[in-house]
């Protein structure tokens, strides 16, 4: 499908015009980083075809906790419907429950049921099925292009551009240049650095250390898939956006308790609403609040605007919270 309309790349409202190249070699490195195609569109989100409507989709990373990475078989589930699909229709909305862990050490395979085709929209079920029995239920609904006088949104918050920041992992490098980082957390850093994920974050306000106060249960960081993309599928922009808005979101709930961390946290369901063409490898501002947590559960709510202040996403997910108080005779 023609994504017809592009970024533009020189209006927005975090402080203007900015170029990415800054002569430094650390800088051009990155760059020639970008250069390659995103590793999300050669192999993550590149489904195999076993039969009608049948997928088999493999994992390239997978979290410490050793369980599928949700926003992984969300993004594989949306590739699997969309193939159903034809050109003339957009993604706008998809509703997800994650009812068993991903296993790491097999494939996963996505079926595909088409519920209804109407005049302006499609519906599919996706199921992810290992071991014979579903991790995942997904509906995906397609829409035509229908403009209509009825248009709001809401502001973009005012950040600093992306290129006056750091990102997540050169905040790690920083850190880890500190005097006295006990050996647990360098461990756990250089950990991190080794993950291979295929997503670039630049924090707002980055944590300087894992010893936080509680705060108002809101945060804000840039986000883009990494690698290379470029314009045309806007499914697949999609697809990659549902990749990318599981990874830092789920956690924004844990921002008003200090002094605990989770034990166990898993996603139960992720919902996204996609308004409008935007691109996943350039940097999106992931706007990230939690209305509410209780009874061992958090609801979060996100917001992926373009940079030109453009509502591009809205996403909202539930999770579970076992969480246990912190020994912080170790931490700084
Ligand atoms: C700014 C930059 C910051 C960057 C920060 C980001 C850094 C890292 C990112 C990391 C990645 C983020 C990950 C994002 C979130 C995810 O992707 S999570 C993965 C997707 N979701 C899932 O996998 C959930 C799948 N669903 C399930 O596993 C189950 O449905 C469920 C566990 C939610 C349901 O549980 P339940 O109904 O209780 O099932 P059971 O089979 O009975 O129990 C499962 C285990 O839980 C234990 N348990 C049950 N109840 C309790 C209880 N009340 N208290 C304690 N424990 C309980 C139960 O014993 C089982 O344990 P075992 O498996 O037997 O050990």
């Amino acid at each position: 499908m023609a994504d017809t309309r592009a970024t533009d790349e020189t209006s927005d409202n975090t402080g203007g015009n900015h170029s990415s190249g800054d002569g430094n070699p650390e800088s051009r490195e990155v760059e020639k980083i970008r250069d390659l195609k995103s590793v999300l569109v050669t192999s993550v989100l590149n489904l195999e075809e076993l039969d009608v409507n049948l997928y088999r989709g493999t994992h390239h990373w997978v979290p410490r906790s050793r369980r599928l990475f949700g926003g992984q078989i969300v993004g594989q589930a949306l590739v699997a419907a969309a193939k159903s699909v034809g050109d003339d229709v957009y993604v706008h909305s998809l509703h997800c429950y994650f009812v068993r862990a991903g296993d790491p050490t097999v494939a996963v395979l996505y079926q595909v049921d088409h519920i209804r085709d109407g005049r302006s929209f499609m519906v599919r079920s996706v199921r992810a099925i290992q071991h014979g029995q579903p991790i995942l239920i997904c509906q995906a609904s397609f829409h035509k292009l229908q403009p209509s006088p009825l248009q709001h949104q809401f502001t973009m918050p005012m950040v600093p551009p992306p290129e006056d920041l750091l990102t997540e992992e050169q905040l790690i490098h920083l850190y880890l240049t500190k005097p006295n980082v006990p050996e647990k957390l360098r461990q756990f850093l250089n950990q991190r650095l080794a993950n291979e994920v295929p997503i670039e974050i630049k924090p707002i306000q980055p944590q300087p250390s894992l010893r936080r106060p509680a705060t108002e249960p809101r945060k804000l960081f840039w986000v883009r898939a990494q690698g290379h993309i470029g314009e045309g599928n806007m499914k697949l922009h999609c697809c990659v956006a549902a990749y990318i808005s599981d990874y830092a979101f789920l956690d924004t709930a844990m921002l008003s308790l200090a002094d605990y961390k989770a034990k166990f946290f898993a996603s139960l369901d992720h919902s996204m609403w996609f308004h409008t063409t935007f691109r996943s490898d350039e940097w999106m501002l992931y706007e990230c609040e939690s209305p509410w947590a209780a009874n061992s559960r958090g609801l979060v709510q996100g917001r992926m605007w373009r940079r030109d202040g453009v509502l591009a996403v809205s996403c909202s997910q539930e999770g579970v919270f076992r969480v246990q108080p912190v020994n912080h005779r170790n931490k700084l």
